[in-house]
This record gives C-alpha cells, sequence and structure tokens, in this order.
C-alpha cells in the first residue's frame, strides 16, 4: 500500500486551490462538500467558480500564483495546466508541511483526491494510487448503483440511538447480534420503503424489548393437485412448523388436516399487493406463515416483496405438482 487512506475533517478549515478550470472546479466542488473554507486563486475561473465567488461559498484569489496564497491553509491543491507552477505550489506548501496534492503529478502529491461514494455519515474512498483514475471512477459508478441511498439514513439511525443502544446491549456479542439485525431486519426494509417512522419506530421497540424479534417467516406452498399423498416434502415440513395457514381455492381440507394442530386456518382470495401484505402482517412477531394454494402454487415476486419494503421477513417458496 503505497498510500495510508483516511478521513479528514475539514469543517471550517482553509484549503487553498490554484487554478481555476474544470479540475480545480471540481476538487473545489468536493471539498465544499466537506464544509472546507476553500479559497480559489487563478486567473481565470469557470463560470460555476464565479458564480460560487459570488454568492460567497468560495474565495476568489485573482492571478497568477502567488506563494502568500498558502499562509493559513491546511491542505493545497495545485490544478493548474501549467505543470511548472503546479510544481512550484508543491515546492512551496512541501516546504511548510502542508499536504498537496498535484492533479498533473502523482509523484509530487502528498495526498490525492480518492472516488468518492457519500452516504454520509458512511462514505467510501476508493484510490487506484493514481495508476488508473478512471477504474477508480468506474468501481465508483458500480457501488454507487450497489448500495441502496437509504444506508446513510441506516447509520445516522444507528448514531442518533448509540448510547442507548450501549446500555441496552452492553456486550459486544450482543450488539454485534444487534447490528446483524438492524442491517438485515425491518428496520432496514421500512427505510428502503421510504417509511422512516415506521423504521424508527421498530428499533424503538427493539431498544425497549431488548428482545431481537426473529424475523417472520412466510412460505408459499404449492398443495398439489389435491390428495394429501401429492404434497411435497418441503411442503410438509412448512405445514409442520406454520403458526399461521392462508389457504387459497381449492385446496382439499385433507391438505389442509396436515398442518400443525394449532395453527390458524384462514381462507384467502386476495390477490396481488393485497396479498403480499396480508401474509407479511400475519408474519409479525416472528410468526411462521404459510400460504396453500392449488396445483404448483404462487411464483414468489422477490421485485415486488422488496418494493413493499417487506424484504426484512424471510420469503420461500416450496413449489407443489402441477
Ligand atoms: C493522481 C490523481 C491526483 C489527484 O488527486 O487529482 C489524478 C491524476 C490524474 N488524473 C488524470 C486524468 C483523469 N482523472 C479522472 C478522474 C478522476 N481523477 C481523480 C483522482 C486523481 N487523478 C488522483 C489519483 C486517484 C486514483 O488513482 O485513485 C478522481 C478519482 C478524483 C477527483 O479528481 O475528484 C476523479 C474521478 C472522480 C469520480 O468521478 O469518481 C479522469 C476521468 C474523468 O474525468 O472522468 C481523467 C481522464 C482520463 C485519463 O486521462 O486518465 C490525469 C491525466 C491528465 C492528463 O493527461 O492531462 C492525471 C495525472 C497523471 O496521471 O499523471
Ligand atoms: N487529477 C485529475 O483528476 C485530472 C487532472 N487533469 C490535469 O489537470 C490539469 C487542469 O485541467 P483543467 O482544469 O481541465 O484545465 P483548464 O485549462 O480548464 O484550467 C486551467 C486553469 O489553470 C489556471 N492557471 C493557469 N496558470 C495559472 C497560474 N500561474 N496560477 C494559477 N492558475 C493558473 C487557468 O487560469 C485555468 O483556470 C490538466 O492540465 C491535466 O493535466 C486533467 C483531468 C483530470
Amino acid at each position: 500500500m503505497r498510500l495510508f487512506p483516511l478521513f479528514a475533517d475539514l469543517h471550517g478549515r482553509q484549503v487553498l486551490v490554484v487554478g481555476g478550470g474544470a479540475v480545480a472546479q471540481r476538487k473545489a466542488g468536493a471539498l465544499l462538500q466537506a464544509g472546507a473554507q476553500v479559497r480559489v486563486g487563478a486567473p481565470a475561473f469557470t463560470p460555476e467558480l464565479q458564480a460560487w465567488g459570488q454568492a460567497g461559498r468560495v474565495t476568489l484569489l485573482q492571478g497568477g500564483f502567488d506563494p502568500t496564497w498558502v499562509a493559513g491553509a491546511w491542505l493545497v491543491v495545485a490544478a493548474t495546466d501549467e505543470r511548472a507552477v503546479n510544481a512550484e505550489v508543491a515546492r512551496i506548501a512541501g516546504a511548510q508541511r502542508l499536504w498537496v496534492n498535484v492533479v498533473d503529478d502523482p509523484e509530487l502529491s502528498s495526498f490525492q483526491v480518492p472516488s468518492i461514494v457519500d452516504r454520509s455519515p458512511l462514505v467510501i474512498a476508493i484510490s487506484s494510487g493514481g495508476a488508473a483514475p478512471v477504474l477508480a471512477r468506474r468501481l465508483r459508478e458500480r457501488m454507487e448503483s450497489l448500495l441502496e441511498h437509504t444506508l446513510g439514513r441506516l447509520a445516522a439511525l444507528a448514531h442518533a440511538q448509540r448510547a442507548a443502544i450501549r446500555q441496552r446491549f452492553p456486550q459486544m456479542t450482543q450488539r454485534r447480534a444487534f447490528y446483524d439485525w438492524l442491517c438485515d431486519g425491518p428496520v432496514a426494509a421500512h427505510l428502503r420503503a421510504g417509511d422512516d417512522a415506521a423504521a424508527q419506530a421498530a428499533l424503538q421497540a427493539m431498544l425497549d424489548s431488548g428482545q431481537p424479534e426473529p424475523p417472520g417467516r412466510i412460505v408459499l406452498v404449492g398443495a398439489g393437485p389435491g390428495p394429501a399423498a401429492a404434497l411435497t416434502l418441503g411442503g410438509l415440513r412448512a405445514l409442520n412448523e406454520a403458526d399461521v395457514v392462508c389457504y387459497g381455492r381449492g385446496v382439499s381440507d385433507e391438505v389442509r388436516a396436515l398442518a400443525r394442530r394449532d395453527a390458524d386456518q384462514l381462507a384467502t382470495l386476495l390477490e396481488g399487493d393485497a396479498l403480499w401484505r396480508e401474509l407479511a402482517d400475519h408474519a409479525v412477531g416472528g410468526r411462521c406463515v404459510v400460504l396453500l394454494r392449488a396445483g404448483a402454487g404462487l411464483a414468489l415476486d422477490r421485485a415486488r416483496v422488496m418494493a413493499l419494503g417487506l424484504d426484512g421477513l424471510q420469503w420461500e417458496a416450496v413449489p407443489g405438482v402441477s
């Protein structure tokens, strides 16, 4: 590892960007995101940088690089299109032991700027160490599509409850289990479905009870053509574990009789989203719900389940003989 990754707190700290072109603008923009006080010095600026200057978001220093500009800076970025100027900026900043990023010379840079996936407070920084910046960018684009945008809100929720979580789960092993539940269970699912209030309530309920509620389980079982003998072994096993059996048209009494004795049995004629929701409602408190349908049974629509924010539950399908 040639470069050591670290996360710098630039809030309220002065950073100097030398150069006023597209690259200087990109660096200045990222620094502003991090709350830095950005000063940009160049003979000419992009329209965007000029606008930021007028709005007071950055301070513009007009003219060619002047060594006095580095005074007060914590970091310096050399982003002109003149190699000699960039090298001079690196020399002056380096002499004062300031960290300097030289956009056209990884060798002269004492720090480089990574590709950033921002799910604040979660942040991922990717570096190729200057070997191939485009690879870093491509990897970022893949991660952007992979990581839900609600990840940041999940981390923020965890942050807000950090003390309560420690108090409720004093041992590290308990906390690990809790965090697994937080990421895999209903809180994350509610956030993905855009229901922040429900996410907060689920987290609060967990902190109150201290019991990671096991996720409910829903098994879609195909009952086969009718007689109990045609039920698959998987179907039979699910019926034995069921707390609730929802059955559709054409399911024989013979098959229903195989369910666990104290399971609730309910006929349902619902379809689509209403059906998925009904099954999820029955699965509260970690219950096992079996949907019995004649023939092959109902196919599991994972995309729909996810869209409805019900993927915190365990969904399975045991197709029957059709
Ligand atoms: C060393 C480093 C110094 C530094 O910190 O700036 C550096 C150096 C150079 N970049 C060059 C070119 C390009 N850089 C990009 C993109 C990014 N470059 C970034 C960082 C870094 N670039 C640092 C290393 C980081 C690492 O390796 O991990 C990113 C990650 C961050 C950011 O800049 O904000 C950002 C992606 C952000 C994102 O989208 O996620 C693109 C693609 C594009 O713009 O789409 C091209 C055009 C294609 C090409 O030419 O390769 C050139 C040649 C210039 C020339 O030939 O004139 C040099 C100089 C050299 O290699 O010598
Ligand atoms: N690190 C990176 O991600 C990338 C780096 N590059 C490198 O960055 C350089 C700059 O790229 P762009 O911003 O697109 O160029 P640009 O031509 O848009 O901007 C250059 C800027 O430097 C300023 N400048 C020139 N002489 C100066 C001086 N003496 N003092 C202060 N400012 C001065 C100009 O006024 C202008 O604002 C490129 O030459 C290239 O080598 C290019 C692409 C990506």
